[in-house]
């Protein structure tokens, strides 16, 4: 009877987004149909509107997948004339300023149109696993791999990350995947990795990202065990200021830890891995389960294993034997989760400021300051900061640097960042940096990268088959993919960042960033041609009898 009704009533709605209305049946006999039309008339041609309660789930979901579906693709359409037009219009700008024959200029907009034609057709690709040669393991997680790898056609090196969808529909993380595909698709950020395309198959689920070359800090901090106040100063600071850039767009990263703070060519840090937080299983713990975290509790335990006894050099070397097998546990390491995260409280932005501070003991101290040889008791320690948190004296911290991780390391309510990352840039131990150029400024180690498909500064991983790779899903339309079951879950991931268009990478176009005002007013060809460049990279171009010829690597508007 509910089936029938749902049937006969059909599914409709209507999306004004970008002007365009949208209205979608589900399929249904003509004879329901001409039903409903009648009963449609007869309701005053009320009837598309929803009865929401008459809709099973699954309805409900396809609907708004297929919602979710046609606004973006509709969105994205209208945004694409928009800049197809802006390109137009700022190339005609160019050419009227130039010094220019009028048959340079027809045939520099001629260019510009076969290159747009090209362009379209490049979006309407549908990106698969087999447009990319796969290359080294890089890392792995709970739900996959990180390897880089090369786009065939452009040649393009990037990193890219897999996972399985079937794990990540099994410990209920859709929509923390769905959240990490939506944040490096939105925040546009130096801090932050670049995210180019993400995909999926029947399987899998791929993001495409730049390859950051230097690393990540864990690995880091496993080579120097410890750092100076000043390379340690550099790091926190510009952690500060990627977890600022996710805060602004009201994003809780969560999961904060040196595993996904990656290094860059120069050394730079940049934030990943969003939203995949792996939640050791005691995040589904009551509180009940974190008592016995009493001082004398886990000393006595600790004085069991020999834990209590250890100097802080005997710490460390305990803390690097396990640190990379947590990191590649199912688990993870909770060393870095705040108490309200852990509790299940109810948290807000401040639980990354509480990761920074536990990453900053780790980077002066060699070791987390709740590090247990059990996980589980690394829980209760956290839980029960206020008994655990102490500083040894042979490491020695400046009373700043103590100062700022009490701060940080602490209540909620009290705790450094909670009216904004203001608060933890003004502390007296970030005294000198100069945020506004950190980016800018040299970093504190510069990584060894000798090309770019160089993997020394990462861990050598087995090329054992544990995801194997799968041929992509047929290709026979968006729709008959939409609505398979499996993928429902996933609809909206695929995207392609066509947008991130970065001058510097054009030569001699950051030159003349720098040098203000020394762009000539009447640009020449050849500045043309750069701006041309900036739009379509890669191509050759024969103008007043000359060749012209650039190699400008900008992946997302690859080899057009
Ligand atoms: N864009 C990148 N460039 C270089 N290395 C990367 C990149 N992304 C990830 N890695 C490497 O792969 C490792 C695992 O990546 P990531 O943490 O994103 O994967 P994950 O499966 O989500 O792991 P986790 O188990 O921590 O959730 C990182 O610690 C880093 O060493």
């Amino acid at each position: 009877m509910e089936k029938e009704k749902e049937i006969r009533r059909g599914v409709g709605f209507r999306s004004y987004s970008q002007g365009i209305r949208i209205s979608l049946r589900l399929r249904r006999s003509p004879a329901v149909e001409a039903a409903e039309e009648e009963e449609e008339e007869e309701e005053g041609n009320q009837g598309a509107e929803l009865d929401e309660e008459a809709l099973s789930n699954v309805t409900k979901q396809k609907v708004s997948a297929a919602k979710q579906y046609i606004e973006n693709h509709y969105k994205e359409q209208m945004k694409n004339l928009q800049d197809r037009k802006e390109r137009r219009m700022v190339l005609e700008k160019k050419l009227a300023d130039a010094d220019v024959s009028e048959e340079d200029q027809n045939n520099l907009l001629k260019f510009l149109e076969k290159k747009e034609t090209e362009y379209m057709r490049l979006q309407r690709h549908k990106m698969g696993v087999d447009d990319f040669e796969l290359l080294t393991i890089i890392g792995k997680g709970a739900f996959g791999e990180v390897r880089i790898c090369r786009e065939k056609t452009s040649g393009q090196v990037y990193a890219m990350k897999k996972l399985t969808k079937s794990e990540m529909l099994r410990r209920g993380q859709v929509e923390h995947v769905k959240a990490e595909r939506n944040l490096l698709a939105e925040v546009d950020s130096n801090c932050i990795v670049k995210l180019y395309f993400s995909f999926q198959d029947d399987e899998f689920l791929y993001l495409i990202m730049e390859y950051l070359p230097g690393g990540d800090m864990m690995t880091l901090l496993m080579r120097k065990d410890i750092l100076t106040d000043d390379e340690a100063r550099f790091y926190v600071a510009e952690t500060v200021l990627a977890i600022e850039s996710i805060h602004v767009h009201n994003y809780i990263h969560r999961d904060i830890k040196p595993d996904n703070l990656l290094l860059d060519r120069y050394g730079h840090l940049r934030l990943s891995d969003f939203g995949l937080c792996k939640p050791l299983d005691c995040s589904t713990l009551e509180e009940q389960d974190f008592s016995g975290g009493s001082a004398s509790e886990i000393s006595e335990s600790e004085e069991r294993s020999g834990a209590s006894k250890r100097t802080q050099q005997e710490q460390l070397e305990h803390w690097q034997k396990n640190r990379r097998m947590l990191a590649f546990s199912t688990v993870g390491t909770p060393d870095y989760i705040a108490p309200e995260v852990l509790l299940k409280k109810g948290y807000g932005m401040e639980c990354d400021w509480w990761s920074l501070g536990a990453i900053m003991f780790e980077m002066l101290v060699g070791y987390p300051p709740f590090y247990s040889d059990d996980p589980m008791a690394t829980c209760r320690k956290i839980v029960n900061w206020k008994n655990h948190l102490k500083f040894p004296e042979e490491a020695m911290l400046s009373p700043d640097a103590k100062d700022l991780i009490s701060k940080l390391l602490c209540n909620v309510n009290q705790r450094l960042g909670s009216n904004g990352a203001g608060e933890i840039k003004a502390h007296p131990w970030f005294q000198g940096v100069d945020w506004d150029r950190i980016y800018q400024m040299d970093a504190a180690f510069i990584p060894e990268v000798n090309d770019e498909l160089d993997t020394q500064n990462f861990e050598k991983f087995d090329e054992s088959d544990d995801t194997p790779d799968r041929k992509p899903s047929s290709k026979s339309g968006p729709w008959r993919k939409m609505l398979s079951s499996k993928d429902l879950n996933f609809v909206g991931y695929t995207y392609k960042n066509f947008e991130i268009v970065n001058d510097c990478q054009v030569p001699g176009m950051a030159e003349l960033k720098k040098k203000k005002g020394a762009q000539p007013k009447r640009p020449s060809v050849k500045t043309l041609f750069g701006t041309l460049a900036i739009l379509f990279p890669n191509y050759t171009a024969y103008i007043g009898g000359h060749s012209f010829s650039i190699q400008v690597n900008i992946p997302h508007c690859h080899f057009i």
